[in-house]
Order: C-alpha cells, then sequence, then structure tokens
C-alpha cells in the first residue's frame, strides 16, 4: 500500500467531528485518486504555468523513464530530455497550444539516465481560471515506444513493397510501372519546359535461339547483363532504364536531343558488345547484339506520352527488318 492509502487511512481514524464529514470525504476521495493516478502505466504531472516548475510528477518517471521524480523539476528538466530532433518542434508546438489555452498531444523520444530513448505521447491539458488565464497544465506521459516501433516497421515495410513494385524482379533495374510513371512527370515537365524527350527502346537479337542454344538460365543470365550495361551508360538521376518485358528494354532521357540520344544509342550497343556473351543463334554477330530504336519529341507536339512510346516501338521494328544489330531514328532513315 502506498503513502497516499495509509495518510488516508490515519486521516480516517482520527476523532473528526460530524461538522467536518465532508472535509473527512475530500480527504478520502484525495486519497482514492491519487492511488489510482500512481498505479496506472502513464507517468502523470502537473505544471504550474507561472514558474514553468512542476509542481507534481508521478513516481511512475523512475520505472518507465529512469528518472526519479527529484530531478524532474522544472520545465528544461522534460526540454533537456527530450531528443534534440524532436524538441525545437515539441516545444514550440506545446508552449503554442498551451498559451492558446488549447488541449493537446504530442509525440517526442524521452531521454533515459542510460542515453537510450523512450517514445512517449505527452496528452495535455490546459487548466484556465475564472479570468480565462492559463493556470497551470496537467497531462500524462504514456509510453508509446511499442507502437513506434510497429509503425516504423510498417512504414520500411510499406517502402519495401513500393520499392519491389518498381522493380524488375529478374534484372533489377526498374520496370514498366516506373517508367510509365515517370515518362508521364518528365512529359508534363517537358511541356512546360519546351525541353526536348528522348526515348531509346532495344530489343535483343535472335533472343529466341539463344535460349534454344544456350538455355533459359544463360538468357536471364544475359538480360542482367544488358540492363547492367544499360545502366552505366544513361547514369543521369533523371534517366531511367527499364525492363519493358521479355528481351526488351527501354531507356527514358529527359532533356536529351536526337543527337544526344543517338550517341547513348550507340554506347548502350558497345556496352553490350563489350561484354562478348557468346550467342550461337545470331546471323549477326558471334556475340549478343541488340537492335535499336531511338526518338526525340517535344512534349507541345501533339502528342500523347504513350503514342511516342508506340511510334519508338515502331522505329525499333524499322531496325529489326533492316537487318538487325543497328540503330533506327525515328526521324531519319536507318544509320548503320
Ligand atoms: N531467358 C529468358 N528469356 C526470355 C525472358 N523473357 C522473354 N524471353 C524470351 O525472349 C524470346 C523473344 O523471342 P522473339 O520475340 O521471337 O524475338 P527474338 O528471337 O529475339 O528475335 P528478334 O527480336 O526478331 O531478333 C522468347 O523466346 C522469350 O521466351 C526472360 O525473362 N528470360
Amino acid at each position: 500500500m502506498n503513502r497516499a492509502t495509509s495518510a488516508t487511512t490515519a486521516v480516517l481514524t482520527s476523532d473528526i467531528p460530524p461538522a467536518d464529514a465532508h472535509v473527512q470525504d475530500v480527504i478520502e476521495n484525495a486519497g482514492v485518486y491519487k492511488t489510482l493516478l500512481e498505479s496506472t502505466n502513464a507517468i502523470p504531472w502537473k505544471i504550474n504555468w507561472a514558474t514553468m516548475e512542476f509542481a507534481y510528477i508521478g513516481p511512475q518517471i523512475e520505472s518507465l523513464l529512469g528518472w526519479t521524480p527529484d530531478s524532474w523539476k522544472t520545465v528544461d528538466d522534460w526540454v533537456n530530455r527530450m531528443h534534440v530532433e524532436d524538441r525545437e518542434y515539441v516545444v514550440n508546438f506545446c508552449v503554442s497550444q498551451s498559451k492558446a489555452g488549447v488541449d493537446h498531444e504530442a509525440d517526442y523520444r524521452a531521454l533515459k539516465p542510460d542515453g537510450s530513448y523512450v517514445w512517449i505521447r505527452d496528452v495535455v491539458h490546459v487548466v484556465r481560471n475564472e479570468m480565462g488565464e492559463v493556470e497551470s497544465l496537467i497531462g500524462f506521459m504514456f509510453d508509446i515506444s511499442e507502437r513506434k516501433a510497429i509503425e516504423n516497421e510498417m512504414q520500411r515495410l510499406n517502402q519495401e513493397l513500393e520499392h519491389l513494385s518498381f522493380t524488375d524482379g529478374l534484372t533489377g533495374i526498374s520496370n514498366r510501372r516506373l517508367f510509365d510513371t515517370r515518362l508521364e512527370s518528365e512529359w508534363a515537365h517537358a511541356c512546360t519546359s519546351g525541353l526536348p524527350v528522348s526515348l531509346i527502346v532495344l530489343d535483343i537479337d535472335h533472343f529466341k535461339n539463344f535460349n534454344d542454344i544456350h538455355g533459359h538460365i544463360a538468357g536471364d543470365d544475359c538480360l542482367k547483363r544488358v540492363a547492367g550495361a544499360l545502366l552505366s551508360v544513361a547514369r543521369r538521376s533523371s534517366d531511367v532504364v527499364a525492363r519493358f518485358g521479355g528481351e526488351e528494354f527501354i531507356v527514358l532521357l529527359p532533356d536529351t536531343n536526337q543527337e544526344t540520344a543517338y550517341a547513348l544509342a550507340q554506347s548502350c550497343a558497345a556496352q553490350i558488345a563489350k561484354l562478348e556473351i557468346l550467342h550461337g543463334g545470331s546471323d549477326v554477330s558471334e556475340f549478343v547484339t541488340a537492335s535499336f530504336g531511338v526518338g526525340t519529341a517535344r512534349a507541345c507536339e501533339r502528342l500523347s506520352p504513350e503514342m511516342f512510346v508506340k511510334d519508338v516501338d515502331r522505329v525499333l521494328y524499322r531496325a529489326k527488318t533492316s537487318g538487325r544489330n543497328t540503330i533506327a531514328l525515328r526521324d531519319a532513315e536507318v544509320m548503320p
């Protein structure tokens, strides 16, 4: 039994005249409330607004945060034992809400004596006098570490899920979904900036034969290595190298003119050649090659991004029908 209850018992056993029965009730109730308050899982507290001192802090502070109630005297003790990244926002928020007389709550990391932190949700009630002036603040600090850990894990899993939903499972590069999303935003950007957008669409030559001769696992490995080669060429942060499906890849080059796009397609072809992946089923080279379609457009042209992609895909088909292992341009003749 704690101090509050024994004090109550002492009062009850003394001789109190009937006229003071009300006082006795008050004392008894105060004892009950104190017992209830100090047996909750949260830390109750009270701050005197005029002095900014703690008029009361529950003994639970010791078991939840590791500080003795004696060491928790002023608002500074609360502020200084808050994670530095949370401090400015939380203090400013709590002060402004308190000044406005608005009940509020704030989450922050509270420091323990061993240097670790506990996530706290402080729920604050503003007490005002008859004049409407703030007199004190009373509240509870709840340990929300478990909830925060779950929230953080959920956030991490969501980010991972989002990343996976934009990644091609085999090659690890972006997938079509990410490409479509980025193309749409780059198209909108190009529409306002007036800058050109370029696309390179490429397809590995005679890949069916490659699989038939070298096996599907070698085929998968070939796709991964080609993806790596493309990534080594399109290196600007705004560039997107994506697997478009099967053995077809697409490279989005924002703010890029046709000349540069063509040069980049040449570099892609050179990097693929450099891999020297033996291809027993190709009539164009002993190594793996690809055919390329390159296109450049101004977003202001009467063209949707989807139509643009289809257009460049048709250009790639031209490269295929004109012998493979070549680069075809949307606005020019097939170039060897
Ligand atoms: N190993 C492997 N093969 C794939 C994958 N996706 C698609 N393919 C194969 O890629 C081949 C594509 O064949 P086609 O579309 O006929 O084209 P191609 O043989 O490359 O001929 P051209 O494009 O005309 O040069 C098919 O045999 C598909 O099975 C994959 O993830 N892994």
